[in-house]
């Protein structure tokens, strides 16, 4: 299948440094694709590349075959949605989401219609009437989602739009923004700092690093087999160690404070135990100052509790060790 979208060896530098550096990507259509990574990555700057909103310094941008790369954002077919809501505070949840539609020139009573189906899309329609300062956080998000929807985008793009939410919010929104995305069957491509959240909704993670990409896979497979130290440390659940046979990530669900038969180990002492109710996480300074950690199932914990400061031996199976480049840094 063609890609929606697609990035050909993009580049952007601000001044001298590159914010995004030599990007290349292809976005299959209608998937769910997260930009990940730390803060000053370059995510931002490749959502409003691909938007339009930012210069692109080299490289192309395809969207549906057509090069873009000059194009004004109106002009491209896609829609952004803002990490701060930016409804208009004067408009009803109703007229907000009308406001493109009556910009394009559409009759009031056709807008209001229209209008009124986008917010029944984000499950809305009974605040219409309410102004943004009457609505709740989760709630106002919901009309600008509907309000970026009206304009039919092929694709959305979604700059940190669960951040400002709390948890339960952002649990709650997660499941809508995948429902809408799945119904609608367009391209999603959503900037997040958070993997917990690119690996709960995207089809394709993309993990940047110093305005590179350091992986771009589906999410399971990016969990199974990091491709560098980077993404093994950044998505986190692994343990990252120099071993005698090499560098490699191991999950740490599947590190057992007990050696496996034949299997690697690594012998330390406990520093920290935490609670996290259905697992209990144990940390460990290992031989020669390695940090690492046991995630383990509750009740195996509860048969043998070990206490900060206990000597303890790390194991796993060898097959639970993804070897990693031994150059890669961070
Ligand atoms: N308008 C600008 N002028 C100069 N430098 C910029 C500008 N915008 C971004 N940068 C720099 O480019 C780099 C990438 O920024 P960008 O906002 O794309 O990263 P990000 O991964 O989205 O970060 P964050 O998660 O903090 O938003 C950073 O080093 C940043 O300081």
């Amino acid at each position: 299948m063609q890609p929606d979208v697609e990035l050909i060896r993009v580049t952007k530098r601000y001044g001298g440094a590159a914010a995004v550096d030599d990007v290349s990507l292809a976005i299959p259509a209608g998937s769910y694709c997260c930009l990940l990574g730390p803060s000053g990555c370059g995510k931002t700057s490749t959502l409003r590349m691909i938007a339009g909103h930012e210069s692109i310094t080299e490289g192309d941008i395809l969207l549906g075959g057509r090069n873009v790369t000059d194009l004004p954002p109106a002009a491209r077919g896609t829609a952004m949605m803002f990490q701060s809501y930016a409804l208009f505070p004067h408009l009803t949840a109703l007229e907000n989401v009308a406001f493109g539609p009556r910009m394009r020139g559409v009759g009031k009573a056709e807008r209001l219609a229209e209008a009124a189906e986008f917010l029944r899309l984000v499950q809305l329609e009974r605040m219409a009437d309410r102004l943004p300062a009457q609505l709740s956080g989760g709630q106002q998000q919901r009309v600008a989602l509907a309000r970026a929807l009206i304009t039919r985008p092929r694709v959305l793009l979604l700059d940190e739009p669960l951040s400002a939410l709390d948890p339960f919010l952002r649990g709650q929104m997660r499941e809508e923004l995948k429902r809408l995305q799945r119904e609608l069957g367009i391209t999603f491509i959503h900037v997040t700092h958070g993997q917990e959240e690119a690996m709960a909704l995207s089809d394709l993670a993309v993990v940047m690093d110093h305005g590179r990409i350091a992986q771009a896979a589906p999410p399971r497979e990016i969990f199974e087999r990091p491709a560098s130290a980077f993404v093994a440390r950044f998505i986190g659940g692994h343990n990252v160690l120099d071993l005698p046979e090499g560098r490699f990530a191991i999950r740490t669900d599947r590190t057992r404070l007990a050696p496996a038969p034949g299997g690697p180990v690594l012998p330390g002492h406990v520093t920290a135990v935490e609670y996290q109710g259905a697992a209990v996480r144990v940390v460990v300074r290992g031989a020669g100052g390695q940090a690492a950690e046991a995630l383990l199932p509750d009740a195996v914990f509860h048969a043998a509790p070990v206490e900060p400061g206990a000597a303890v031996t790390l194991g796993w199976d060898a097959a639970a060790a993804h070897p990693l480049p031994a150059t890669a840094a961070a």
